[in-house]
Formats: structure tokens, C-alpha cells, sequence
């Protein structure tokens, strides 16, 4: 069948040709860099794609307030946003409640334009539901990738449950993400491991065992025009900018190798587990320095002494510079407001020189974009061994895989990595060409799509929470 329009669903975060506020906030991350390229790289075949998101009209969020974006010499990829839920930038756990509004939204443009997607991909549970009640209005059909999954993320956090269920409404996620995986036509997971280990879950097993054929393993890929080895001019720019914070360095450790950590301020990538093993080691000490990537924080210590702010990124930099002061190692390390993913890739770049790391001690990583992504760099990694990392680093042949919990285990990853570095620099490196571009990523989707789209597909139950939404 000739596709001429995929939409993909993606009701949180937003885009615009910019990438405004990745990873500034929680609801900002590797899923939208992910939806981004493989919609650029499913347009490159010649097919419409629509990225259809929320419209915002809220001075804080300038960028999304248009009913229509696109991105530079992208031909073929248009950002649609959608009125649902009032104007005002809402975090993710609150979309819930406007979902119905967000599908009848997209059926009345697609009405008016008189051209209905041939094909729907949805991103994590709320654009899994919305695809789900798109199927029952329209017979449309659609593929459902997680990107992450609430039961996973409710386990591993360290929080009271009820407090947990409060804030993130995990019963809500994981009852959308159940529902969004049975009327799928296609399941897609980036690693083995995830569909045997992370979509097995108890909450989703009676789910996931009855629809095992609809699971397609399709890994992400890297922009390597962004994340790869030659020198950009942003590399100057970084440059400069790490040298002014180099002074802030005990001087007798100024040369010392960096361990690099660049995830979103979100508990779930547990950055403390990394100080903890500071704090235990004075070996560590002694080798290292730490850089923590804040994008969108200018200064870390006056957002800390900020009472007026309750912000999730805040509690977990007071727990960062708390424990660091406590064990007399905060002067090691560099909080850096790296601002674009080129920037990113020009400090992993230039942290290689001196032998640096890059760290990911997540409680539990679905995937880890920004894996792949230093290792195009030529940065070497440690990284968890709970989730999609050790698929990727190949039980450790590519990059250490690590226990987070455990502080001697890292300490033991980020040694063995540096007595290894060349060695772990090309590996990551001839790993990353093989098996992680979204070339591939897009012709496995496309694979996917010939491949159920003409299959059976069940009148879908709606659950009343969300059925009600749509009247
Ligand atoms: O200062 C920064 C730091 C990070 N990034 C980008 O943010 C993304 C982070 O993605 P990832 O490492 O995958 O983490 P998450 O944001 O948590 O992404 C979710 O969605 C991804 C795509 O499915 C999965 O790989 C992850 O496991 C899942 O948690 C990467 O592309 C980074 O380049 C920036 O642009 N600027
Ligand atoms: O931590 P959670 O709620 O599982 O969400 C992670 C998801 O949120 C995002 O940051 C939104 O882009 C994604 O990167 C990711 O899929």
C-alpha cells in the first residue's frame, strides 16, 4: 500500500524548529528528539508526516503557540498543535483529562483538510490512548512505542506510593498504556530486552503475552551531523566556556578527566547515585572531576537558595551539592548550562582530550539516546545495567554496565573504562555506525507498517475515564 500521510501522536512536550526547552523540563527529553528524526526520516520516503502535539498560549512557552511549524530544509514534516486542555503549558501527568479533546481536535482538521493519515504512530501512554480512540472514530490504525512505561518508573522510584500515584497518576498511565499495546497494530520496543523484560511486567504481562506477534524490535538512531567526531565550530565556543569554569577546579586536579553526566533533572536518572560514589571513594577523587549538564540554569546555587521555587530539578541539585559539600568534594564539580545538542556533542567532543567518561546511573533506562549519542562523539561510557544499556553495550563488549545502587560497582566501571579507554573509544564508536541510525529506523517502521496494516484489528474497549472525554 502507498503511504502518502503518517501523523504521529505526541500530546506532551511540544517542537519547533529550535528544540526549545530539551531537557529544561522533565516532559522535554529523548522522546521528542526521537520523534523528530525518525518523522524526518520517514519524510525522506517521499510520505507527509504530521507531528501533532498541544498548542500553548503561555508567555513562559513563547514557542508553541502557532497551529503550525516546520523545520528548516525538512520538506514533508509538519508540527501541528492542537487546542486541548486550556491554554497554559500543563506537565504531562495532567493531559490526561484532555485527551478526547486532543483526538476530536486532530478529526476536525483532518475534516477540514479532507486528507486523513493513511497511518498513525503514537508516542508513550497518552499518545497511545489518543491513537486508540483516533482507531474508534476513524478505523485508522496505529503502532504504539512507549518510550518509557509507568510501572517500570513507579518501582524503581524511591518514593511513598501513594505519593508517587498522587504526582505521576500511575494507575491512569499504565491502565492507557494497557489499552494503547492491545488495539495496536504493532508494539515497538529499541531493544530486546524491553519486550522480554520491561513490557513483561505483571502490569502489563496479561497484555503483552496475548499479543506477542505485534512486537517489532526497532532500535533509535543518532543525528550524526550533530553527534560524531569532526570538530564543529561550536567546539571553540564550549572550549572558551569550560575554561572559565575550569578555575572553580582545585588546581592540582585542572587536568584531570571529567565523568560526565547530561540527563534531565529527573529522579529517575538518579544522578546522586554518581556522588554517592564519590563520596566512597577517595580514589575517585583523586582521578576525576564531575561535570553535570543543567540545561536552561544559569546558577545552580541561587536556584537552590530560591524559596519561591519547589521544582523537582531544584530537590535533586540540593541533594547533588548537599551530599558533595558533605564530603568536601563540591569544588569538583562543574554545573555547565549546555544549551543545544550541538553544544552537547562539542563538549563530549572536547572532554575525550582528557580521557573523559560519560555517565548514565539511572535507576532504570528504557533505551538512553544520549548513550549512542557520546559514544558518536567518541566518549566512552559507564552506564546502568537495568533497561534498554545493556542491550546496547552488549552485556558490557561496548561500555560498562553498572549497578547503580552500589557505589565500589560504579567506582569499578568508570576505572575499567579509563585503563581501557582507546580500546572502549573505538568499540563505541564501530557500535554506534553498525546498528544505531535513524535511516534504519525509519525503513523498520515503514517495514512494520506493510507488515500490519492489513491485519485484524478488535473494536477497541474504552474505558469510561477516557470514552467520556470524547462525547
Ligand atoms: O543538555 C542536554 C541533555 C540532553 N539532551 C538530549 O536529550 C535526549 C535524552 O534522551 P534519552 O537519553 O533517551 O533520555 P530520556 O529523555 O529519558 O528519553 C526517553 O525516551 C527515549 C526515546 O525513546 C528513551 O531512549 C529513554 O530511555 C526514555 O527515558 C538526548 O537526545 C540528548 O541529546 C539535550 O538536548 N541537551
Ligand atoms: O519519566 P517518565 O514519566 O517515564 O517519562 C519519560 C518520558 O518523558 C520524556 O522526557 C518526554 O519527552 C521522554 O523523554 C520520555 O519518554
Amino acid at each position: 500500500m502507498k503511504l502518502n500521510k503518517i501523523a504521529f501522536f505526541n500530546p506532551q512536550g511540544n517542537f519547533d524548529p529550535k528544540d526549545s526547552h530539551l531537557t529544561e523540563h522533565p516532559d522535554f527529553g529523548g522522546q521528542l528528539v526521537y520523534v523528530k528524526e525518525l518523522a524526518k526520516a520517514i519524510a525522506k520516503h517521499n510520505i507527509k508526516v504530521d507531528i501533532i502535539t498541544r498548542k500553548i498560549i503561555d508567555p513562559e512557552w513563547p514557542e508553541f503557540s502557532g497551529d503550525f511549524d516546520y523545520y528548516p530544509e525538512t520538506e514533508n514534516v509538519r508540527i501541528v498543535r492542537i487546542p486541548f486542555g486550556g491554554k497554559k503549558f500543563l506537565n504531562k501527568e495532567l493531559l490526561w483529562d484532555h485527551l478526547g479533546e486532543y483526538v476530536k481536535g486532530i478529526i476536525k482538521l483532518y475534516t477540514q483538510e479532507k486528507a486523513f493519515p493513511d497511518f498513525v504512530t503514537t508516542h508513550y501512554g497518552d499518545g497511545g490512548i489518543s491513537g486508540t480512540m483516533f482507531l474508534t472514530k476513524t478505523g485508522i490504525k496505529y503502532s504504539f512505542t512507549a518510550h518509557s512505561l509507568g510501572a517500570q518508573k513507579r518501582d524503581r522510584l524511591n518514593m511513598d506510593k501513594d505519593e508517587a500515584e498522587k504526582k505521576f497518576r500511575f494507575s491512569l498511565r499504565i491502565l492507557a498504556e494497557n489499552i494503547a499495546m492491545q488495539y495496536a497494530s504493532f508494539i515497538v520496543t529499541s531493544t530486546f530486552q524491553e519486550k522480554i523484560e520491561q513490557y513483561m511486567h505483571k502490569a502489563y504481562k496479561k497484555t503483552t503475552t496475548k499479543h506477542e506477534k505485534k512486537f517489532e524490535i526497532i532500535p533509535p538512531g543518532v543525528n550524526t551531523s550533530i553527534f560524531h567526531t569532526t570538530p564543529l565550530p561550536e567546539d571553540k565556543k564550549i572550549e572558551e566556556y569550560l575554561n572559565t569554569k575550569i578555575t572553580k577546579l582545585p588546581a592540582e586536579k585542572r587536568n584531570n578527566p571529567f565523568v560526565i553526566l547530561s540527563s534531565r533533572l529527573d529522579r529517575k536518572k538518579y544522578h546522586v547515585a554518581l556522588i554517592r560514589a564519590f563520596a566512597e571513594s577517595e580514589k575517585l577523587r583523586e582521578k576525576f572531576n564531575i561535570v553535570i549538564v543543567t540545561r536552561g540554569i544559569d546558577d545552580v546555587f541561587s536556584l537552590i537558595t530560591n524559596i519561591n521555587v519547589d521544582s523537582e530539578e531544584k530537590h535533586i541539585l540540593e541533594e547533588i551539592t548537599t551530599l558533595a559539600k558533605k564530603n568536601n568534594f563540591l569544588d569538583q564539580i562543574l554545573f555547565l548550562n549546555i544549551k543545544t545538542q550541538k553544544e552537547l556533542a562539542a563538549l563530549y567532543r572536547i572532554s575525550t582530550r582528557q580521557n573523559s567518561i560519560f555517565a548514565l546511573t539511572a535507576l532504570y533506562e528504557p533505551f538512553g539516546l544520549a548513550i549512542i549519542e557520546a559514544m558518536a562523539c567518541g566518549l566512552p561510557v559507564v552506564a546502568t545495567r537495568f533497561g534498554g544499556p545493556a542491550e546496547i553495550l552488549d552485556g558490557g563488549t561496548y561500555g560498562a554496565l553498572i549497578n547503580p545502587d552500589d557505589p565500589h560497582d560504579i567506582s569499578k566501571g568508570l576505572f575499567n573504562v579509563l585503563d581501557n579507554y582507546d580500546t572502549y573509544k573505538k568499540l563505541g564508536l564501530k557500535r554506534v555506525s553498525e546498528k544505531y541510525t535513524w535511516e534504519i529506523t525509519a525503513e523498520e517502521y515503514l517495514r512494520a507498517i506493510e507488515k500490519h496494516i492489513h491485519g485484524e484489528s478488535e473494536t477497541p474497549f474504552i474505558p469510561d475515564f477516557f470514552a467520556n472525554q470524547l462525547r
